[in-house]
């Protein structure tokens, strides 16, 4: 199996995880829970603060120049988050003054991660920051594809905004990939595969851990 097939079956092998997480399952449901979409919307915007930064540097250490990659940059994600903003705005704003505003631990977590990566590698660093674009882009076109989130569904915004701005984005990801991939020895191919294994099982995590209640 080529280092991308790899990748790529990582994914598919993860996907029951993913639909069986209470956050993707009320979005498959369509039930809007406004605290765990406010907890989400601020962690996410800590998660990208320190994400989409390390994401150029990655992009950098190899010389991308992938518009659909770079377009990334600097973008707070303002759209998507609006999307689910308007949703739980709709629904219970006093929910708001509930949220935590420290750190959850998956954020950290996974931020630590991708750092510790950083440290060990350019390769593996780029690995550890592919999950990202890759679990949203895959997750949300899988399923839009399987009929499990339909046009009906408030959140068909958000996933539609995933797949389709993620189309090229994980195309051009996976083209330098597996160009880089092909430099290094098998040791590093294999800490990479698992870097990437890792950042997905944190991607599951981010999205459970807003609708867990505080201790
Ligand atoms: C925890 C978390 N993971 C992924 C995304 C989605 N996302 C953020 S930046 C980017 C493009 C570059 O990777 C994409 C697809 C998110 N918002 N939050």
């Amino acid at each position: 199996m080529t280092f991308i097939e790899q990748f790529k079956k990582m994914m598919h092998e993860a996907m029951p995880a993913f639909l069986a997480n209470p956050f993707i399952q009320n979005c498959e449901a369509g039930r809007v829970d406004a605290r765990a979409l406010y907890t989400y919307i601020e962690q996410d915007n800590v998660y990208l603060a320190v994400y989409l930064p390390l994401f150029s540097k990655g992009l950098d250490n190899f010389g991308i120049d992938s518009k659909a990659l770079r377009q990334f940059e600097g973008d707070q994600e303002t759209k998507p988050h609006l999307m689910l903003q308007k949703l739980a705005d709709e629904k219970n704003p006093a929910a708001k003054k509930s949220i935590t505003k420290k750190w959850l631990p998956a954020t950290s977590a996974y931020l630590k991660h991708i750092q510790d990566s950083q440290k060990e590698n350019d390769f593996i660093f780029l690995c550890s920051l592919a999950a990202c674009p890759y679990v949203y882009g895959y997750l949300t076109e899988k399923m839009i594809a399987d009929g499990r989130m339909t046009k009906d569904n408030p959140f068909y915004p958000w996933f539609d905004f995933y797949k389709g701005t993620d189309g090229q984005l994980i195309v051009d990801f996976m083209k330098v990939l597996k160009e880089e991939a092909d430099k290094v020895d098998e040791a590093i191919q294999s800490r990479g595969l698992t870097a990437f294994y890792q950042a997905v099982q944190f991607e599951n995590d981010f999205f459970a851990q807003s609708m867990e209640k505080e201790a």
